[in-house]
Order: C-alpha cells, then structure tokens, then sequence
C-alpha cells in the first residue's frame, strides 16, 4: 500500500531525512522507533505532504504521491495524527469529528460507526476539546481521523505525556482496530513496549536513517535492544 524509495527531505537546507526506503503491506501495522529527534515526525509530515521530499519517491495505493497536495493525500486515504494530537481546543467532541468527516467530504453518518469503536466518546461529545485529559484528547484525535474513512493512518507519538491507564486503553482500541477493520498502520514512537504489542514489524530510525529492522518480540529482551538497537530499555 505504501512504497517509499529513496526518500529525503528537511528544513531550508538542513537535511533530516536522508534515503529512506522502506514499504507497508495492505492490512499491516509497522512500528518506526528511535529515539528524540532521529526524524520520526519529520519522515511523517514528509509522508502527509506538509514538508517537501527533496529526493526519493512515495507511492501509495499504486499512485505516485511525491509531490502531491496533502488534501489530495488525504482523499486518497492517507491520513495522520499528528504529535500534540491538534484537536480545535475551542470545538466540541463532536464538533471536532464532524470536522474529520467534512474534511473528508463524509456525512455525519460515519460520526456512529467511529463512536461504536470508540465508546468512550460517547459521554463527552458536548464538552469541549480543550478541556478534555491528555489521553482524551488523543482518543479524539484518532476518532477524528477515523471520521475521514482512511486506508492509512500515520501515528505521531501518541503514547507522548499520556497516563499509563489510557495508554492501555489506547492499546485496545488499536489492536481491536487492526482485527476489525484490518486498517494499515504506520505508528512511530519511542515507547517499546507500546511498539512491542502492537507492532507486526518494527524499523529501527537512527540520524534520518532506517538502520535496521526487528521482530516486535526482540523488543522485550533488554540485551538484543541494546545490541541491535543502540536503545536503552524504557
Ligand atoms: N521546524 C523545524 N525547523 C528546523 N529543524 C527542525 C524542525 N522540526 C524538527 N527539526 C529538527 O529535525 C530533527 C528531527 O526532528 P523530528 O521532530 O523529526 O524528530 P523525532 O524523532 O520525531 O523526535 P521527537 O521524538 O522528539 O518528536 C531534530 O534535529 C529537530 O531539531
């Protein structure tokens, strides 16, 4: 479903993402860990469309993507919750969801089948996103991208400053996403063990670099990670 070749992209001159090639089977979920700054959400947004690629190719669903607008991106099915989640503070939940559907030129229709998925919505949908918890706020992001029907989604983090609790329950609702809908699933991260249970396949990001690929399981074994992957164990 994704194809990415040769990529390269970064900010004015700085190069951060340097060749990147790497590819995403129809229905899989791959994880991309690294550590801080190694290029996790530059290699997104270059996916998404919001940075250039200066090099390389992405193809997507049989289509050559590169260059393409990141509003054509998202017609096409590729989406992404970004880092930070950016719901409208000032908008209700449902609000927030209509926007994901209208974005997508959906009815609100689709607003039921999401909130179906994702339950916990359903009690809060008047209150507004700003004063929502950290990992609501999260939840509602992904709801809000599932609002636009995507083929892909991209995950930006979103274990980041999220209580161990929901973390857990962020887990649940992706696996189950991934038996129901067979939904294909890019997700970059610095949590292991996050990477771990969800993971088909994990890449390893070093310096704007794909350096690597381990089996999830490797994950839970503090000698391999730290001699295939240069990480500490979190
Ligand atoms: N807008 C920007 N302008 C210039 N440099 C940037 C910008 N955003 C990120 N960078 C730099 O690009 C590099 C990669 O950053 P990126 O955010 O992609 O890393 P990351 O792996 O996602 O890290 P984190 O886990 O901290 O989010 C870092 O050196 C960062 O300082």
């Amino acid at each position: 479903m994704l194809r990415v070749t040769d990529l390269a992209s970064g900010y004015q001159k700085i190069p951060i993402i340097m060749g990147v090639s790497f590819e995403v089977g129809d229905g899989e979920f791959v994880g991309v860990l690294g550590h801080n700054g190694m290029g996790k959400s530059t290699l997104l947004k270059t996916l998404v469309g919001q940075l250039p690629a200066t090099a390389g190719r992405i193809g997507f669903a049989g289509s050559d993507i590169t260059h393409a607008p990141t509003h054509q991106r998202a017609r096409r099915g590729l989406r992404y919750v970004p880092q930070g989640r950016q719901i409208f503070p000032g908008l209700t939940v449902r609000d927030n969801l209509r926007m994901g559907a209208a974005g997508a030129g959906l009815a609100d229709d689709v607003l039921d089948e999401v909130l179906d998925e994702l339950p916990r919505l359903k009690p809060i949908l008047g209150r507004a996103g700003g004063v929502l918890s950290g990992g609501e706020q999260q939840i509602l992001a992904l709801a809000r991208c599932l609002c636009g029907r995507p083929r892909m989604v991209l995950l930006d983090e979103p274990t980041e400053g999220i209580q161990p609790s929901i973390i857990e329950e962020i887990i649940d609702i992706l696996l189950r996403l991934k038996r129901r809908s067979g939904l294909t699933i890019v997700l970059v991260e610095q949590n292991q063990d996050f990477i771990r249970r969800l993971a088909d396949r994990v890449l390893i990001i070093q310096k704007g670099r794909i350096t690597g690929e381990v089996p999830p399981d490797h994950l839970a074994d503090p000698a391999l990670v730290a001699e295939f992957i240069g990480m500490a164990v979190t």
